[in-house]
């Protein structure tokens, strides 16, 4: 049985930027997405969800200090708004296990953090999750080597490039994606705090979509401060460029 999916057509509605195409300069759009990931601790779950972000996303790989493991249950992921998407993040897993994991704590998205083929991505794509790929970013980014994942995701993501696969609180050069010219609209990750919040909202970045917070707003690995966080969803919803 498929997983129930969030609604993407109020998505693509509210932003302008999810689907085939994705707007650039003046294009850009009315408000950023905002995706908190590597939750794990009960309580900042049911806090952080009152906050409504659109995207939360949760660690399924076992070297992560945010590996969800057995501190959440499915029953806790259920219970949360429909209307925010629960991501899955994986980094080198199989397809079968992605989806089984999937299916038993009912996420409608998956994030993949390693070095995960376009083909895997088509494969979660027709399994009808939404697929978002990451990709790190260190002294440059060739975006023509992403050309094979366009038809198969979603969205993509960049993170700064680290000694972990993901979640290593550093910032990379956002003007690296000055130069972005694919149709994949896609979220901007990497050590973001709430001293960006100013930055971020006035950003006009071609394809982009949406922020992804993370260690810069925990108090232990996998603890969210929701008030941090409601703070940067007011600065960055509030800001005027993205009214
Ligand atoms: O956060 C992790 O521990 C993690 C581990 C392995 C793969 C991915 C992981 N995080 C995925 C994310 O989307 C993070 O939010 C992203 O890497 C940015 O994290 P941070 O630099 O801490 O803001």
């Amino acid at each position: 049985m498929k997983t129930p999916r969030p609604n993407l057509a109020a998505l693509v509605q509210a932003t302008g930027v999810a689907g085939a195409s994705a707007p650039t300069g003046a294009d850009a759009p009315p408000r950023l997405l905002v995706k908190v990931c590597g939750m794990r601790d009960a309580d900042a779950l049911t806090k952080v969800a009152a906050l409504k972000p659109d995207f939360l996303g949760f660690i399924f790989a076992p070297a992560s200090p945010r590996f969800v493991g057995a501190a959440l249950v499915p029953e806790q992921l259920q219970a949360l708004p429909p209307a925010i998407w629960k991501v899955g993040v994986f980094v080198n897993e199989t397809t079968d296990h992605i989806l089984q994991t999937a299916e038993h704590f009912g996420l409608a998205a998956v994030q993949l953090h390693g070095h995960e083929t376009p083909a895997q991505c088509a494969a979660l794509s027709e399994a009808g999750l939404l697929v978002m790929k990451a990709f790190s970013v260190g002294e440059a980014v060739d975006f023509a080597a992403l050309l094979p994942y366009v038809p198969h995701c979603d969205y993509f993501l960049f993170d700064a490039k680290g000694a972990a696969p993901g979640g290593n609180g550093l910032v990379f050069n956002w003007k690296l994606l000055q130069g972005y010219n694919l149709p994949v609209p896609y979220f901007l990750a990497g050590g973001l705090g709430l001293e960006h919040a100013a930055e971020l909202a006035a950003l006009r970045l071609p394809g982009l979509a949406g922020v992804d917070l993370n260690s810069g707003f925990e108090t232990a690995p996998g603890v969210k401060n929701a008030t941090r966080l409601a703070q940067m969803l007011t600065q960055l919803r509030s800001g005027a460029s993205f009214l």
